[in-house]
C-alpha cells in the first residue's frame, strides 16, 4: 500500500530567479490549505543534506510575493551530484519525516529531483530559472523578468552608445542556454547575436 503523504518539503535550488518567492508562497499556502504540514528547506540540496529546515505556516510567507531572491536561500551542492549524496538526501527526507518534496529550480535542480524520485521520494518540480531551458514548459518562472531587466539596461546603454557613435557588446545571463540572448537581441534590434552551441540548438528548435 502506498504511504500517505502528510508532510511536504519545499526548497529552491541553483541560480536564483525572480518569482521564486511567489512560487514558495503558492506552494506553502496551497499545501496548508489542503491540510499538509509544510517544511521549508534552506539552501537547496545542501540544506536537505544538513537537515537545515523549519516548519512553515501561513505567516511564514507573508509579504514575499513581490520580493526578488528567495527567502529559502538557494545554493549549488556538489555532494548531491554523487550517488552517495543522493542516497543521503533520500535518507534525510525519511529521517525528517518529509513524505514528498517540491523543488523550485532549473534543469540541474530537476536532475537532482529525478534522482530523489528514483529513490522513492514523490517529487514535484516547479521551473524556476531565468534560463528558460526546461523541457515541456513554454516559459519558466523568472525568464520574462530577466529579459525585461536586460532590455531596460540595454535601453539605457543605447543612449551612451549613440551619443559616442560607438558599438556596444552586451553579455547577458544564460550560461549554456541562449533564450535570453536571442530574444533580447531581437527586442533591442541588435546587429548580431552570439550564442553558445547549445544556445543555437535551443534557438533553432524554438524559432518559428
Ligand atoms: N545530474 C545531477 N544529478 C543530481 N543533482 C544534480 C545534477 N545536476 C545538478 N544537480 C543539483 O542541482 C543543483 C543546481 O543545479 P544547477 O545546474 O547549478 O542550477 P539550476 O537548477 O539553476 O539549473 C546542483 O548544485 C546539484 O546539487
Ligand atoms: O553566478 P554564477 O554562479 O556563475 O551563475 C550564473 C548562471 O546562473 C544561471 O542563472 C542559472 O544557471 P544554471 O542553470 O547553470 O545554474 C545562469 O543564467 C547564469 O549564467
Amino acid at each position: 500500500m502506498e504511504k500517505q503523504i502528510k508532510t511536504i518539503g519545499v526548497l529552491t535550488s541553483g541560480g536564483d530567479a525572480p518569482g521564486m518567492n511567489a512560487a514558495v508562497r503558492a506552494v506553502v499556502r496551497a499545501g496548508l490549505h489542503k491540510g499538509f504540514r509544510m517544511i521549508g528547506i534552506q539552501r537547496g540540496y545542501n540544506g536537505l543534506l544538513d537537515g537545515e529546515c523549519f516548519e512553515m505556516n501561513l505567516r511564514s510567507v507573508s509579504n514575499i510575493i513581490s520580493a526578488g531572491g528567495t527567502i529559502l536561500y538557494t545554493a549549488r551542492c556538489l555532494e548531491f551530484k554523487t550517488k552517495e549524496g543522493q542516497d543521503k538526501g533520500a535518507a534525510k527526507c525519511r529521517e525528517l519525516g518529509i513524505d514528498a518534496l517540491v523543488v523550485i529550480g532549473g534543469d540541474g535542480s530537476y536532475r537532482g529531483a529525478r534522482e530523489l524520485a528514483h529513490r522513492g521520494i514523490p517529487m514535484i518540480g516547479l521551473p524556476g530559472t531565468i534560463d528558460n531551458d526546461i523541457a515541456c514548459t513554454d516559459y519558466t518562472i523568472g525568464y520574462d523578468t530577466a529579459m525585461n531587466t536586460a532590455l531596460e539596461m540595454i535601453d539605457k546603454l543605447r543612449d551612451t552608445t549613440q551619443s559616442h557613435d560607438r558599438c556596444s557588446v552586451v553579455e547577458v545571463m544564460g550560461r549554456n542556454a541562449g533564450y535570453i540572448a536571442l530574444n533580447v537581441a531581437i527586442a533591442s534590434g541588435a546587429m548580431a547575436v552570439l550564442l553558445t552551441r547549445k544556445g543555437i540548438r535551443y534557438a533553432a528548435r524554438h524559432s518559428g
